[in-house]
């Protein structure tokens, strides 16, 4: 019986999006942003020579189907991406209005986002001071640190000190709707930090901001400062059943691996595993080879955004394309006749861009199972449709 394993390698885009020039990375617009075509580029003119060599080789992806598919959406050049694909292959676009991971994962699940998300204004403070005092309320502090826009490791670097002798939490947003608080693990306390994430929930949620979103790190200073793999993320709940509520309510076994769980509030998710994208990809190998018949795996690999399109790291993201698509290699051959793993992404972030932003791009569909076919362009919910008629459950 048909198993699919849907699989978002988390900001891994293609360019082309058709809205692109309505989204920015400060005053410029995403327009010609193109997250695999722009790593592909500077592999080929050896500009993504750390830890790694010469045009990009992700063979696995592109016989899917991944240098087409970044021709078909964006007309980019992709060099070293020339294969004729034996997979099914199209490129999707979206049309919620957020870059981020929630709309993108959403919409990938067959429910576009119907409401504009709150963003906190580019300025400091950021917050308003009703919200500072719940959070000081809460935390008992007389005061939070951050109040801005910011990125994850510049704001820690800045204030982690400050914060390890005040214990005021470091409040930080940025382009996606966010409220994200880091803490360190050990003088503040993950407990009490993911207890006071989980406390300013609904209130954020109730203004639509999507995320309130620890950030745990350690280390004893600006130089050793570090995140951790306890991140998490309290999200708004989709606003109507999606691809995995849909799969569940069938009677059929939905298992979640990575942020997928944090993504979909855990609504129609039987199970979920997470850590590092390597301990992840155990986790999807182990469900290709015991997943039951019928089921739904879902998973996201967060790292590809997380590590190296926020920190605009060319080389570091050419690594971890071309040791997902070495893990891939091992993965397809032992994939069953009716199985359909299915490869995208949910949305852009590409590292040679301006910014420490998600970009709008058109996504990769690659399908292996199905044979040698073409999607062409597709909507987001295009891949909640393949999926469920897959199957076999109702999708109308
Ligand atoms: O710079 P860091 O903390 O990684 O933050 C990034 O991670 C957030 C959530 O994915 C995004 O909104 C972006 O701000
Ligand atoms: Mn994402
Ligand atoms: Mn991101």
């Amino acid at each position: 019986m048909a198993r699919v394993f849907l699989v978002v390698m988390d900001s891994v885009g293609i360019g082309g999006a058709p809205d692109a020039d309505r989204f920015f990375n400060g005053d410029v617009p995403d327009t010609g942003a193109n997250t695999l075509a722009h790593i592909a580029q500077a592999c080929a003119t050896g500009r993504a020579e750390q830890g790694r060599s010469g045009p990009l080789h992700v063979p696995n992806l592109d016989a899917l189907g991944l240098g087409a598919a970044v021709r078909l959406a964006s007309g980019a050049a992709t060099p070293g991406l020339d294969a004729e694909p034996t997979g099914t292959w199209g490129a999707a676009s979206e049309v919620s209005p957020g870059k981020d991971t929630p709309s993108g994962h959403w919409e990938l699940a067959g429910v576009p986002v119907p409401w504009d998300w709150h963003y906190f204004p580019d300025a400091t403070p950021a917050f308003p001071d009703d919200l500072v005092a719940r959070v000081c309320d809460i935390a008992g502090t007389d005061g939070i640190l951050g109040n801005c826009h910011a990125s994850g490791t510049a704001i820690i670097a800045e204030h982690g000190a400050t914060h390890m002798r005040t214990s005021q939490p470091i409040c930080y947003t940025s382009a996606d709707s966010v409220f994200q608080i880091a803490a360190h693990e050990e003088t503040f306390g993950l407990e009490k930090l993911l207890d006071l994430c989980k406390s300013l929930a609904p209130t954020l949620h109730a203004m639509k901001v999507g995320r309130v979103i620890a950030r745990p790190f350690v280390g004893d200073g600006p130089d050793t400062f570090q995140r951790t793999k306890n991140r998490k993320d309290y999200a708004i709940s989709p606003p109507a059943p999606t691809l995995l509520d849909r799969v569940q309510a069938a009677g059929h076994p939905t298992h979640a691996i990575g942020k997928i769980g944090d993504i979909f509030s855990m609504s129609g998710i039987d199970d979920v595993v997470k850590g590092t994208d390597a301990e992840l990809m155990q986790h999807l190998s182990k469900a290709v080879d015991e997943a039951e018949d019928g089921s739904l795996t879902f998973a996201n690999f967060v790292e590809f955004d997380s590590l190296y399109g926020h920190r605009r790291d060319i080389s570091g993201y050419a690594r971890a394309l071309e040791w997902f698509d070495a893990e891939l290699g091992q993965i397809l051959p032992r994939l069953r006749p009716t199985d359909r793993l299915i490869l995208t992404a949910d949305h852009g972030n590409d590292p040679s861009w301006i910014g420490t932003d998600h970009t709008r791009e058109r996504v990769p569909v690659l399908i292996a199972g199905a044979g040698a076919g073409t999607l062409g362009l597709i909507p987001f919910t295009g891949v909640a449709r393949i999926a469920a008629r897959h199957l076999k459950v109702d999708w109308t």
